[in-house]
């Protein structure tokens, strides 16, 4: 039996872990049933993203307006441009009982936290700090200076490990992609046991 509701996953990690790549994996995967909450961002689209699909491209008005109106379940600015999270498709897609998949930066996560402490929180690590800059470096999609700024909103996104519930090492997409499905199936059950605890006790069917 599962939980009415859908369970809420939050990845996040450093610039260049490789959040990108394991959240695409993951979806590839016919045997991982989560749904992908697409984010709103101020950032141009780099070669190859889709509209809709890799993100819904706005402009800084658009997006403060977003804001204004509450539309966002949280937002933050990263390295000069403004990321967030649609509320609406998140609320409808766990009121169906599906689980929604959030990969956002460290400050996103946090107020996830505080509107959603139900939630599961995946932090992705890279083996070492070196492979993390090798990662930024090699995928050559920033300028120089923008990877400098990456690289230093990494290492303060690395000391927020402590505040989710798992780490995950990014040593291989297919090893991480196998660890954060173990984490999830777990968690079902865990929160199955306890409800059903819950119930017995309250002597409810
Ligand atoms: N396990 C891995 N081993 C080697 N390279 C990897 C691994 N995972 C990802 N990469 C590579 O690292 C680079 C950064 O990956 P990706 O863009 O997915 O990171 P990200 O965490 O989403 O970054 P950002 O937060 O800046 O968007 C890419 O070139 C990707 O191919
Ligand atoms: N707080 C939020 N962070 C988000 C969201 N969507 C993506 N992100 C994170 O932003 C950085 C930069 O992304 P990039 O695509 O420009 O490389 C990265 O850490 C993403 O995970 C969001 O809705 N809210």
């Amino acid at each position: 039996m599962r939980n009415e509701r859908g369970l809420l996953i939050v990845m996040s990690g450093p610039s260049g872990v490789g959040k990108g790549t394991v959240r695409k994996a993951l979806f590839s995967r016919p045997d991982i049933k989560l749904h992908y909450s697409v984010s709103v961002t101020t950032r141009k689209p780099r070669e190859g993203e889709v509209e809709g699909v890799d993100y819904f491209f706005r402009t800084r008005e658009q997006f403060e307006q977003m804001i204004r109106e509450n539309k966002l379940l949280e937002w933050a600015e990263y390295v000069g441009n403004y990321y967030g999270t649609p509320i609406d498709y998140v609320e409808k897609t766990l009121a169906e009982g599906k689980d929604v998949f959030l990969e956002i930066e460290v400050q996103g996560a946090m107020k996830v936290r505080r509107a959603f402490p139900e939630a599961l929180f995946i932090f992705l690590a890279p083996p070492s700090l070196s492979e993390l800059e090798k990662r930024i470096i090699g995928r050559g999609t920033e300028s120089k200076e923008l990877i400098e700024n990456r690289l230093q909103a990494a290492k303060e996104e690395l000391e927020m490990m402590d505040a989710y519930d798992y780490v995950v090492e990014n040593d291989e997409v297919d090893l991480a992609c196998e660890r954060i499905k173990a984490i999830v199936i777990a968690e079902h059950c865990r929160r199955e046991r306890v409800a059903e605890r819950y119930k017995r006790m309250l002597g409810v069917e």
